[in-house]
């Protein structure tokens, strides 16, 4: 078994620690396997893989979800660079609604974050030329995408960046605050099929 996970304190969310192989010439590593997942407890059928470059240290991306039909699991790992990942509880009903939790992931450590459909999710970079690649388990919906304001008050994130430093996409700084979702959503599995 190359996957060890932690449970971290948000029901759902796990930090998954993977093997790495070393030798002279580098290191080999899985970074998913849908075996070994389903083992650990994780049943997840990932459709896409993404990847982004944030250039200035102190980029927020963030805090982004689908709603359903397209709620997205997400697996998050860094290539390159260093950042400071978010995932929110926007489960309707559950203990934890409306509670962050924060792990630094990076691209010296074989981490990655795994969050359930059911949170948004975010983060800051910290350090310039940051990439992030991460898979999820539904297709990109543009009509599906939804966020919450990523320094909203009602949150109260302790993010490791300054405020007035921090770059953000317009789209991003117009985001509502978590108050503004006033109806639960129904966080079930996206269906691929679905998308036309
Ligand atoms: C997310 C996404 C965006 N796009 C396009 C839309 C837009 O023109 C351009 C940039 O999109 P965004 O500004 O939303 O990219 P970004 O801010 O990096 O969005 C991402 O943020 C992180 C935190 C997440 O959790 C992801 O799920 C995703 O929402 O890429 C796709 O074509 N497919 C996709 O899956």
């Amino acid at each position: 078994m190359n996957f060890a996970i932690e449970r971290l304190k948000l029901e759902g969310l796990l930090l998954v620690r993977t093997r790495r192989f070393e030798d002279p010439r580098g290191y080999f590593m899985e970074t998913w396997s849908q075996d070994a997942f389903r083992q650990l407890g994780i049943d997840v059928d990932f459709v896409q893989d993404n990847q982004s470059l944030s250039v200035p240290q102190g980029t927020v991306r963030g805090l982004h979800f689908q709603v359903p039909p397209y709620a997205q699991a997400k697996l998050v790992r860094v290539l390159q660079g260093s950042i400071f990942d978010v995932a929110v509880d926007l489960r309707a009903g559950s203990p934890d609604y409306g509670r962050w939790c924060g792990v630094t992931l990076s691209g010296v450590k074989p981490e990655q974050l795994y969050v359930p459909a059911g949170f948004a999710h975010g983060f800051v970079t910290l350090e310039p030329d940051t990439v992030v690649a991460y898979r999820v388990d539904a297709p990109y919906a543009p009509a599906c995408d939804a966020g919450i304001l990523w320094n909203d008050p009602a949150l109260g994130i302790d993010w490791p960046v300054d405020p007035t430093q921090a770059v953000l996409s317009a789209k991003d700084a117009a985001l509502p605050r978590l108050a503004a979702f006033s109806t639960p959503f129904r966080w079930k599995k996206a269906v691929a099929a679905e998308l036309v």
